[in-house]
């Protein structure tokens, strides 16, 4: 079981304030200076296919080996092992932490509550491949005889962002079927979506791990109504609905066969589900032999989680990294940014992997933390970014740790692309770390020929003082093994983080009250007739929405 100790309490973290005051003025440039070895120091491999380098942060080895000590005063060791053997540590919803179990392709027996969950997850993993064989090569007719061209998959949060950005991230793999993702409640999703598919070659995957979030229901209802204006038959749900879900009551409400659902189990959360039967739109898209591949990676790092020491686990530095600029430096968030356009959807996907799972204040006592949690997680590919808020990366009051992800390998060598945008990788961690002197820029303008009169009010802007920290994985090729394993990593750093802050990482309150209010709202927007049952400023919002609509 977990530990509940206040992280702030522990021996470690004293240290770690006075080992701060000691550092915190210290430069990336003056670390490099003083050690030419720190590249090599800080930075690690995985497999030959992932360099994870970290060597451009502010800290030392004395920094890292304190914050190792406070993992281990936290309970670490024991929390990973908690996770790993299916103990209840989800404990505000009673359930077990299993995502591992999912791509345990090793399939030594795991068990929650003396039941080996190896034997259901195999045999969904069966059930997966060979449906997907009967789509993709066409032998599954629609209800007019035809094979299915597209997939809509209908879902929201972890029964959407995953298998989304997996499927954009790997679509160098794709075969002939167009993938469609709908999640919005707005209706301008799913009619867009339905502007551009054909009802009798269109497969429908409603995806929910409860079956009774509102926004994919009332999606996965209007679809269905599309499917029978046309089909004008019952029966043609089940050539194209599916139901990928832990709940066979609410799916066989729904009206589709339970021999058409793909089940998974409440020990799976909902942002860690991209492995389960709600992968099942990446199987479609990508074949079953490559989404073993992306187990296979994430299987890999969950072993080098599990069973390599503390300073050489790359997802436990990750976290200690980002927990020393989180609590000690203040930083208020973090950037993820690829360089590969296919990853386009990767942040958004961390950014509800890390912020459901840490952006709690209520520690495993239950009591309010006096602590800052989770960080606030976003990023765009680069080199867009470059050209939109990197200034402020650069140049702003406020400290951003970045971790930037590039292919070495590019999977569309496109004359020199790949070149010149791996070149802005490397010296955007470079630019940000060194930065640029103020004789740096006096020089440029000599040897530029300008006079010292006209230039010298302009010197401060140029200035770059460096010292932003980064982290750099230079991924060998972005193939389903490396997604995966790249995935994993950030899924146990977040779960590392959340051991040592005493936070429950696993479950997600947070997001019930906006629920809960717009449930009472719904039916006060059915009539013209004036509310007054909120506070003054919803009351109004309301009212005047009522009178424009
Ligand atoms: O898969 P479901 O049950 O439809 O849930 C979708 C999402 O619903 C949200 O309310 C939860 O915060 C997410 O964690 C979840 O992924």
């Amino acid at each position: 079981m977990l530990k509940t100790i206040n992280p702030t309490q522990t021996a470690a973290w004293k240290s770690l304030q006075s080992h701060f005051e000691q550092v915190k003025d210290t430069t990336i440039k003056s670390l490099f200076a003083d050690d030419p070895k720190r590249a090599e120091k800080f930075s690690l491999t995985f497999e030959d296919q992932i360099l994870l380098d970290y060597s451009k942060n502010r800290l030392t080895q004395q920094t890292l080996d304190t914050l190792q000590a406070l993992a281990k005063e936290c309970g670490l060791a024991d929390a990973i092992k908690s996770m790993f053997h299916g103990e209840k540590i989800n404990r505000t919803e009673d359930r077990a932490v299993l995502h591992i179990a999912l791509r345990n392709l090793s399939n030594t027996p795991i068990y929650v509550d003396g039941k080996n969950v190896m034997d259901d997850v195999n045999a969904v993993l069966a059930k997966m491949e060979s449906f997907s064989q009967r789509i993709i090569s066409g032998e599954w007719k629609g209800y007019s005889g035809k094979a299915i061209t597209d997939v809509v998959n209908i879902g929201i949060g972890g029964s959407d962002l995953g298998p989304f950005m997996v499927t954009e991230a790997l679509r160098p793999y794709k075969n002939h079927l167009t993938m469609h993702f709908v999640s919005n409640i707005d209706g301008t999703q799913m009619v867009e979506t339905l502007k551009k598919v054909n009802p009798e070659t269109t497969l429908f995957l409603v995806a929910s791990k409860t079956f009774t979030t509102q926004e994919t229901m009332t999606n996965a209802q209007s679809a269905r109504d599309w499917l029978l204006k046309s089909a004008k038959d019952d029966k043609a749900v089940a050539k194209h609905f599916v139901a990928l879900s832990t709940n066979t009551k609410e799916v066989e409400k729904f009206g589709i066969d339970t021999a058409n659902m793909f089940e998974f189990w409440d020990w799976v959360g909902g942002r860690y589900s991209l492995w389960s039967a709600i992968g099942l739109s990446i199987v479609l898209s990508i074949g079953f032999d490559n989404f073993k591949q992306l187990l296979a990676g994430a299987h890999s790092v969950d072993q080098h989680f599990a069973h390599t020491a503390p300073e050489k686990n790359i997802p436990v530095i990750l976290a200690l990294i980002n927990l020393w600029y989180n609590n000690f430096f203040d930083a208020q968030t973090e950037a993820i940014l690829p360089y590969d356009q296919y990853l386009h959807r990767f942040a958004a996907y961390f950014q509800q992997g890390n912020m459901e799972s840490n952006g709690k204040y209520v520690d495993r006592n239950g009591h309010k933390v006096d602590y800052s949690t989770g960080p606030v997680i976003w990023g765009e590919p680069g080199t867009n970014g470059q050209h939109a808020f990197y200034q402020l990366i650069h140049q702003g009051t406020k400290l951003i740790p970045c971790d930037f992800i590039a292919p070495a390998i590019s999977h569309n060598p496109l004359g020199d692309h790949h070149e010149k945008l791996l070149s802005n990788f490397f010296a955007q961690t470079e630019a940000l770390a060194f930065g640029k002197t103020k004789q740096d820029v006096e020089q440029e303008f000599l040897a530029a020929g300008k006079k010292w009169e006209d230039v010298k009010d302009v010197v401060p802007f140029k200035v770059f003082e460096g010292n932003r920290p980064t982290n750099s994985f230079l991924v060998k090729e972005m193939t389903p093994y490396t997604l995966g394993a790249l995935i994993a990593i950030y899924e146990h750093k977040i779960f590392t983080q959340g051991v040592i802050w005493n936070i429950f990482s696993f479950d997600q309150w947070g997001v019930e009250l906006g629920k809960q209010l717009a449930g009472r709202i719904l039916p006060e927007l059915e009539n013209d007739e004036s509310i007054h049952s909120h506070d003054v400023s919803t009351n109004r919002l309301i009212n005047q929405y009522k009178t424009w609509r």
